[in-house]
């Protein structure tokens, strides 16, 4: 998945494949007093395997994954994910919808929604109305994280690395089509770190449809050069990544 940044707008690539994410002319900028805009007609297409969004502190990663999985609202452009009958934009469906949640997975590591569940509760819960769901790929995931033990705790009880590798198990036993993984590298222990680097490596080489974002600085847990998305190049306007 070549991934190349371009200075413009309408500079495009040819798409080998269907793209499973579309962001088109994205227009965005923090809701505070001078902030100046993150994003100023970002443009970006992947298709299956892993794409690697990278960039300093404060360049805008996460702000981009709570963008397109419908957090934070564009001030301008187009966002889809791909389905098989139709490109859903997560900015036009109500929080929960049905196709998003089948098709999208968020692993947002500061949410504390769920920390009152227990730990096998939480994932019986994920698994609902996610039709991909794997139990052999949530297998292998409570395996390779080490989180047995921790199954019948509640998740507020775990420590923050245990909380994350927990919904870490989740989106990648989820089968959604679009993945987003936030920094999955941080608080991780080295055993936690080589499994999942392991995970990702594998899934970019058999990705069955699917595509799994991933941020950071981890350069471990990033896909190859050509496949990653560097937010760094000054002001930007548009870039583009295929498969
Ligand atoms: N949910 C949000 N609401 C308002 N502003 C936000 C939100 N998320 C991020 N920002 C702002 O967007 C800018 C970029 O922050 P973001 O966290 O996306 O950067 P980052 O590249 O992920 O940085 P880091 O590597 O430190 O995690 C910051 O100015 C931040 O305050």
């Amino acid at each position: 998945m070549p991934v190349l940044p371009v200075h413009s707008d309408s500079a495009a690539l040819s798409v080998a494949a269907p793209p499973l994410l579309q962001v088109e002319g994205l227009h965005w900028r923090a809701p505070f007093e001078g902030a100046p805009p993150l994003f100023a007609g970002l443009g970006l297409q992947a298709g299956a395997g892993v794409l690697g969004v990278t960039g300093d502190e404060g360049r805008g990663k996460s702000a981009l994954l709570r963008l397109i999985a419908g957090e934070l609202r564009p001030d301008a452009g187009r966002i889809r994910i791909d389905a098989p009958a139709e490109a859903l934009d997560p900015h036009a469906l109500p929080a929960g919808d049905a196709r998003l949640r089948e098709r999208l997975f968020w692993c947002d590591p500061q949410s504390d929604r769920h920390d009152g569940r227990v730990a096998r509760d939480y994932l019986a819960m994920q698994r609902q109305g996610r039709p991909g769901w794997s139990e052999a790929a949530l297998a292998a995931q409570l395996e390779g994280f080490a989180l047995h033990e921790h199954l019948d705790k509640r998740l507020e009880m775990l420590s923050t690395g245990t909380r994350r590798k927990l919904r870490l198990a989740a989106a990648l036993a989820s089968g959604a089509t679009l993945v987003l993984l936030d920094d999955p590298g941080a608080a991780l222990d080295a055993r936690s770190l080589r499994h999942l680097a392991e995970a990702l490596r594998r899934h970019h080489e058999a990705p069955a449809g699917r595509l799994i974002v991933v941020t950071g600085h981890d350069d471990r847990l990033m896909p190859a050069p050509a496949a990653r998305l560097s937010l760094d190049v000054a002001a930007v306007p548009g870039v583009s990544a295929v498969r």
